[in-house]
């Protein structure tokens, strides 16, 4: 396997909206060809952190880097020249128009006649749905897909601008088994092709079946990541409810108890 170099480095990252306290001193690395999970219960601040990487949030405080080089991703646009692409829940499709026009929405090709190129449009989404393999035609109304269907749609239109990353918000939310068994192959193609995928995802058996990485996340703050071979689900779960103490706060914990007398120890 050829070397993995860092894509994305965020450092002490932290964002406020009013009184919450979203992200706290948030650190993350992605590397490339690399799929990274984030988990953590409700608000724990995991949608914060992949908007903030998406461009559609900008942090309070802390840095960015992409590909080495520091910078701000304000916006959509921004993260889209850095090789950056995103799709979160619920995509949004016109349901009057085709695979092929949704897949464009609003980055239509025109011809030097400044007219919509149809030709080439459509040549290029059959080019994007055959390398992930989605069994859909670029023809098909989108009206006529499933939710897994459609969700792959979604994954399918983050390649339009051949990104290095993708980022996904919940991708197997709402779907049957079957449906979010497809949808993983899909992420897993993208790694396949080179690209890495930085997911929020509330099911952990998905995460640990296609993920290299998993951060968790408790109350805005990243309080384990794990090579997903070198974990269980049984660690990931019980620090995604807070109740293990990882080695170092433990061998802490013994440290402060012999130190105190044998009546500091009963009081407490
Ligand atoms: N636009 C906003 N305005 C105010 N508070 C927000 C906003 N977005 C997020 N928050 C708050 O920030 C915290 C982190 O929210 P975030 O959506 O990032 O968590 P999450 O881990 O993605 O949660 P969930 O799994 O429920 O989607 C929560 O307390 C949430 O209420």
């Amino acid at each position: 396997m050829s070397q993995q170099s860092t894509l994305i480095e965020l450092q002490g990252i932290t964002k406020r909206y009013g009184l919450v306290e979203a992200l706290r001193d948030v650190d993350l690395e992605v590397k490339t060809r690399q799929i990274v999970a984030i988990v953590g219960d409700n608000g724990a601040g995991k949608s914060t952190l992949v908007h903030i990487i998406a461009g559609l949030e900008q942090p309070d405080s802390g840095r960015i880097a992409v590909r080495g080089k520091e910078l701000r991703i304000d916006g959509i646009a921004k993260a889209a020249e850095l090789g950056i692409a995103s799709a979160f829940q619920q995509p949004e499709f016109c349901e009057n128009l085709d695979v092929c026009a949704n897949i464009f929405l609003g980055k239509e090709l025109s011809n030097g006649l400044s007219m919509r190129d149809d030709e080439q449009m459509h040549a290029k989404a059959r080019e994007i749905l055959s390398a992930l393999s989605v069994p859909v035609r670029a023809s098909q109304s989108i009206a006529s897909l499933s939710g897994g269907q459609r969700q792959t749609v979604a994954i399918a239109r983050t390649l339009l601008n051949e990104p290095d990353v993708v980022v996904l918000d919940e991708p197997t939310a709402s779907l049957s088994v079957t449906q979010s068994a497809e949808v993983l192959d899909y992420i897993v193609s993208l790694r396949s092709m080179g690209r890495s995928v930085i997911m929020v995802c509330h099911d952990l058996p998905s995460v640990f079946a296609i993920a290299d990485r998993i951060v968790v996340m408790r109350h805005g703050s990243i309080c384990a990541v794990h090579a997903t071979d070198e974990t269980t689900y049984e660690q990931v779960l019980a620090e995604m409810a807070g109740v293990v103490q990882n080695n170092a706060s433990i061998r802490e914990r013994r440290r402060v108890l012999r130190a105190r007398t044998p009546i500091e120890r009963r009081v407490r």
